[in-house]
């Protein structure tokens, strides 16, 4: 069995130390907050991210190094905006190699990085070829309740791929390798901003059709950004590409559906990312994406209304409307092309 510390202590962090606590693994759960430490380690509960009891064998610590040392595998999940802090402070104090996997959602605005390239960028002692990327459709909420639940770990070095598979793999926890790390974290970032785009569309009141509509096109622009940038267009047919997509853009558990659903009910912006009180990865995913889009000369036509919403004030009404005025295609013209490069 092995020593791992999960860094970050939010719903996603909590239910992946479960995983592995359930796999009899020795877990560290990793915390900014002295006070959430106190309380996880004397009630068992980490309350404001989940409602489930946490095994007793997970113990939670806020100081980094203690939950660091001697430790054979550390799973960062801390949101994207806070990735290159944790990570600096990791640098700082690493001084043995575990294998690295992360879990976390998002394209960094600017920079366009991945979160495996921000870890890259920051990690002496890591290189891209090192990183595990854990994704897929997993809401927090219904692992910690060990309901069957499948995702996919991605790395260009099959061995750590294969090594992170083994750490979590469990009897309803189902997990499939890949090498496609570009692809599953493109397909794990960007689904989050059509989750936003099918929770506005249900909060203006439409029905399945045009959240069917959402996913499907929301699919091909993803796609095609990914392809543009070398993915293999295959991955998004599988758990982190339709398979995240359907599981965010239908379920209550999202927050980016719900964050969504609130903007579609005429919320703005900062009044629904108050009423979050967790991450909503898809916003900064979604100015990241356009720019990239722009920058790419990738034709994203939904990324780039829910962008003009989040950013620019845009009524999402008007943004349906443009959607379904666009000039008239071929449904599987570029579509077709993709599929068709090696
Ligand atoms: N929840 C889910 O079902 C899933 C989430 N993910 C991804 O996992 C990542 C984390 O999400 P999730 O756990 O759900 O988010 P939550 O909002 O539930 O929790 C975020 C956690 O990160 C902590 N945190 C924030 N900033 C920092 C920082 N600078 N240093 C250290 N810790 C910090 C928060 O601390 P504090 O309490 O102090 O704010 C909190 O413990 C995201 O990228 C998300 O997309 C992926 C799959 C499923
Ligand atoms: O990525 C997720 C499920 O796979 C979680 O999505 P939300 O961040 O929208 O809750």
């Amino acid at each position: 069995m092995s020593k791992i510390a999960v860094l970050g202590a939010g719903s996603w962090g909590t239910a992946l130390s479960i995983v592995l606590a359930d796999n009899g693994h020795d877990v560290r759960l990793w915390t900014h907050n002295e006070v959430q430490e106190e309380n996880i380690n004397e009630t068992h509960k980490n309350e404001k991210y989940l409602e489930i009891m946490i095994p007793e064998k997970i113990i939670a610590y806020s100081n980094m190094k203690e939950a660091i040392s001697n430790t054979d595998a550390i799973v960062l999940v801390v949101p994207t905006k806070a990735i290159r802090e944790v990570c600096q402070e990791l640098n700082s104090i690493m001084t043995h190699k575990p294998i690295l996997i992360h879990a976390s959602k998002g394209i960094e605005p600017n920079t366009f990085k991945r979160v495996s390239e921000m870890i890259a960028e920051e990690m002496n002692l890591y290189s891209y070829e090192d990183i595990v990327v854990l994704s897929g459709p997993s809401h927090a909420e219904e692992v910690a309740m060990r309901q069957p639940t499948t995702v996919t770990v991605a790395s260009l070095t099959s061995d750590y791929a294969k090594h992170a598979q083994d750490l979590f793999f469990n009897e309803s926890f189902r997990v499939y390798t890949s090498d496609d790390l570009l692809g599953i974290e493109l397909g794990g970032a960007l689904k989050n901003i059509i989750a936003l785009g099918a929770g506005i569309s249900d909060g203006l009141g439409y029905g399945d059709n045009a959240k069917a509509a959402l996913i499907t096109r929301g699919l091909a622009e993803i796609t095609r950004l990914g392809t543009s940038l070398g993915a293999n267009p295959l991955s998004f047919l599988g758990l982190p590409g339709v398979g995240d997509l359907i599981v965010t853009c239908t379920s209550v558990h999202s927050r980016n559906w719900r964050a969504g659903n609130l903007l579609g009910k005429g919320f703005k912006l900062n009044e629904v990312l108050e009423q979050m009180e967790m991450v909503v990865e898809g916003v900064r995913t979604a100015k990241a994406a356009y720019k990239f889009a722009e920058k790419e000369d990738v034709d994203m036509p939904i990324t780039n209304g829910i962008y003009h919403v989040l950013f620019h004030d845009k009524q999402p009404k008007e943004v349906v409307e443009q959607l379904m005025n666009r000039t008239k295609k071929e449904e599987l013209d570029d579509i077709y092309h993709m599929f068709k490069q090696e």
